[in-house]
């Protein structure tokens, strides 16, 4: 059946998605599409730790319908996939997808050791199964609640972005399409980075205006590196540009925000990460996005600072004046 079947249609009512990982984004997505009428199977590393009850050990806090199995098993021919574990475990999972599926990416970040985005990273491993990925402000607990969401889909070509688009959107969480790959991936992957700076402000007590000022040359230099790395400086204005950042730096759910709130507040790296309820792709992708600017002769100050810190090669005193001291330029 056709995989852009609008959602409440027989046609969605009858699709099966196999949603990969089964951390926060993972369930709130499969919940999401079950929503739409789609048959969903759960594939889990450990699908113990997603008990039948619903309860697992950490986040995610709500149950998945009784319908929808969890399984370490890979159907032979789902409909459509989404593949949604950290960017770090992507090349070890994509072997098991089952050949011809479409996928959708729905992890933000970079692969440290390739220095290369999602799609990349599929094309590497898995270049004949067609790609796109979802990225967006999207919170995985509002998502589960059903609460109004949109986001962005992006593959090469407009015409496949505009049908995997259409058979993720239900009418509470609305996709758009986008053929500007870089630009999207580029926007997830930064705004984790730009919202540990942002996190961090605030922890140490520097001020809303400090923020404000982290947001919005955090959106300048991703900008920068956009165009540079052939995406379109424009996708950055929208949903996987701005408004991820805006929500990342400002929601105190995310689990980068509260990374870089505890490094504010003086907690070091690994203790920090250790108390989050889940990944905070920005501490691996901080290093990985400054060795791309750098190979590309981009200047990325906010994201450079981030990874110096994280590394501790510079204490928070230093990371502040590092980039208060720049020298003036026009804005
Ligand atoms: N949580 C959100 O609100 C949200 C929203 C949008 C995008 N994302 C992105 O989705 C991705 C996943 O985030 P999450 O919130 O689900 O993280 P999470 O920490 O809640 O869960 C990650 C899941 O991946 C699994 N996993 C880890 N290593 C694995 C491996 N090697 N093989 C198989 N599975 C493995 C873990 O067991 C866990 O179930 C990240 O890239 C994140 O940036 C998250
Ligand atoms: O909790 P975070 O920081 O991983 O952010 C979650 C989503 O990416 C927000 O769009």
């Amino acid at each position: 059946m056709p995989v852009g079947a609008t959602s409440g249609t027989a046609d969605a009512m009858n699709r099966h998605i196999l949603v990969m990982g089964a951390g926060a984004w993972g369930s709130a997505l499969a919940l999401h599409m079950h929503r739409t009428g789609a048959r969903v199977q759960v594939w889990a590393r450990n699908p113990a730790s997603r008990l039948p009850s619903g309860a697992m050990p950490r986040l995610p806090d709500w149950p998945l319908p009784a319908d929808v199995t969890v399984s370490d098993t890979i159907p032979a021919k789902p409909d459509l996939i989404l593949v949604v574990v950290p960017v770090q475990h992507l090349a070890s999972v994509l072997p098991l997808l089952p050949q011809g599926v479409p996928a959708i990416l729905c992890c933000k970040g970079v692969e440290r050791a390739s220095q290369t985005f999602p799609l990349d990273v599929m094309a590497r491993v898995r270049p004949e199964c067609p790609g796109a990925v979802l990225s967006g402000p999207n919170f995985a607990h509002e998502i589960a609640a059903g609460l109004p969401a949109a986001a962005v889909v992006a593959a090469p070509r407009m015409e496949q972005a505009l049908t995997w688009a259409a058979a993720v959107s239900s009418p509470t969480f609305r996709l758009y399409a986008s053929d500007d790959c870089t630009g999207v991936q580029l926007g997830g992957a930064a705004k984790n980075v730009i919202a540990i700076a942002a996190g961090t402000a605030m922890g140490a007590g520097l001020g809303e205006n400090a923020r404000a000022a982290l947001i919005t040359r955090g959106l300048a230099e991703t900008g920068r590196l956009a165009a540079a790395l052939g995406g379109q400086p424009a996708t950055l204005a929208g949903l996987a540009g701005m408004g991820d950042l805006v929500l990342t730096c400002t929601g105190v759910a995310s689990r980068n925000y509260q990374m870089g709130l505890a490094l504010g507040r003086g907690a070091g790296a690994e203790d920090a990460a250790a108390a989050l309820p889940g990944v905070a792709e920005g501490v691996t992708t901080a290093s990985a996005l400054l060795g791309l600017a750098r190979a590309h002769g981009v200047a990325v100050p906010i994201i450079e600072t981030v990874s110096d810190f994280l590394a501790k090669t510079l204490t928070l005193e230093e990371a502040r004046s590092r980039l208060l001291d720049r020298p003036l330029k026009a804005e």
